[in-house]
């Protein structure tokens, strides 16, 4: 089929299937070769979860369960590129940031968010993976806390990155709840302090989530299993899909804590190092339920 025929069938099919409303969530982070964290985990969250995902590249990664064997961050122009073919075409309901690498990229992921108006904004301040690798430079610290954090509906911190965003040392549930409170005054709407980094001997992991006003604790059992590779981008990701959605905050987190505790629990096992969670285990167990 030739010219004006085509054209008007490609007009049909176009407009049946115009799905507007569908939620749409976009992961601007590092690609994890290895697949289990990183934009591959923030993807197929949001996919599990009935979210359209779209990805900004930061930073390529050679990864894989072993470790982080080469770390190639793109330029500030690939980057916001990438932001403003979504920002000025598809459109989203709800984004995530991981790893940044550098202050320059952060700030100008920062200007995009603003520029967009963009409100559902999850920072997860992603600075080192597992084994130890640096995700983020070390002077790029303080454009998290001044550019990005003001932006931020949700701030997701794990333990270590919560010390080093406050200068604060924290050895007890008391220190992070201080570490949160100090948290809040650089501008997010909430703070969640995950709690996988804890003693590993404890029965149970603690994240803290303070909205300004009152602190909340979701306790679940401590899984004792290496692979936990991506699990903080998961959980990250998978609240940003909550949102995406227009689930509340605490919906979201709700809902993360339950996807993430699944994905460890049905971890894979694969490769020689710290494994990749499942992120199909959320989706599976539910089937079963239903
Ligand atoms: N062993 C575990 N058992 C149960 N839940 C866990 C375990 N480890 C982490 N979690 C949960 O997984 C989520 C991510 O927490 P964690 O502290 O591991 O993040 P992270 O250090 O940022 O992850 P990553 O190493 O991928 O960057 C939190 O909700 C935390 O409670
Ligand atoms: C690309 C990337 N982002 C985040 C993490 C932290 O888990 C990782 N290991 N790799």
């Amino acid at each position: 089929m030739k010219g004006e025929a085509s054209e008007t069938l490609m007009n049909q099919v176009t407009d049946a299937n115009q799905n507007q409303n569908v939620p749409r969530a976009l992961t601007i982070a590092g690609s994890d070769s290895g697949g289990g964290a990183g934009i591959q985990a923030d993807i197929k969250t949001f996919q599990e979860l009935d979210v359209f995902g779209m990805s900004a590249i930061t930073a390529v990664t050679a990864q894989n369960t072993l470790g982080v064997h080469g770390v190639y961050p793109l330029t500030v122009d690939a980057v916001v590129q990438q932001i403003d073919a979504i920002g000025g075409d598809l459109g989203l309901d709800a984004l995530k940031t991981g790893m940044l690498f550098s202050a320059e990229i952060i700030r100008a992921v920062a200007d995009r968010i603003s520029h967009f108006g963009w409100r559902q904004v999850v920072v997860d301040p992603v600075m080192v993976a597992k084994g130890g690798a640096k995700l983020l430079q070390s002077e790029a610290v303080e454009a998290i806390t001044s550019s990005l954090l003001p932006l931020a509906r949700i701030v997701t911190p794990n333990i270590p990155e919560a010390e080093v965003l406050t200068g604060l040392q924290i050895n007890s549930m008391t220190d992070i709840r201080e570490a949160a409170r100090h948290l809040m005054d650089f501008g997010p709407s909430m703070v969640v302090i995950k709690g996988g980094h804890a003693a590993e001997d404890q029965e149970e992991v603690v994240d803290l989530v303070y909205d300004g006003r009152s602190f909340t604790e979701f306790a679940h059992t401590r899984i004792h299993t290496v692979h936990t590779h991506g699990t903080g981008c998961t959980f990250s990701s998978a609240i940003t899909a909550g949102l995406a959605k227009g689930m509340s905050a605490e919906e979201s987190i709700k809902m993360a804590r339950t996807y993430i505790q699944f994905a460890i629990e049905d971890s894979l096992g694969i490769g020689g190092g710290h494994g990749p969670t499942n992120h199909w285990a959320y989706r599976r167990r539910l089937e079963i339920v239903r």
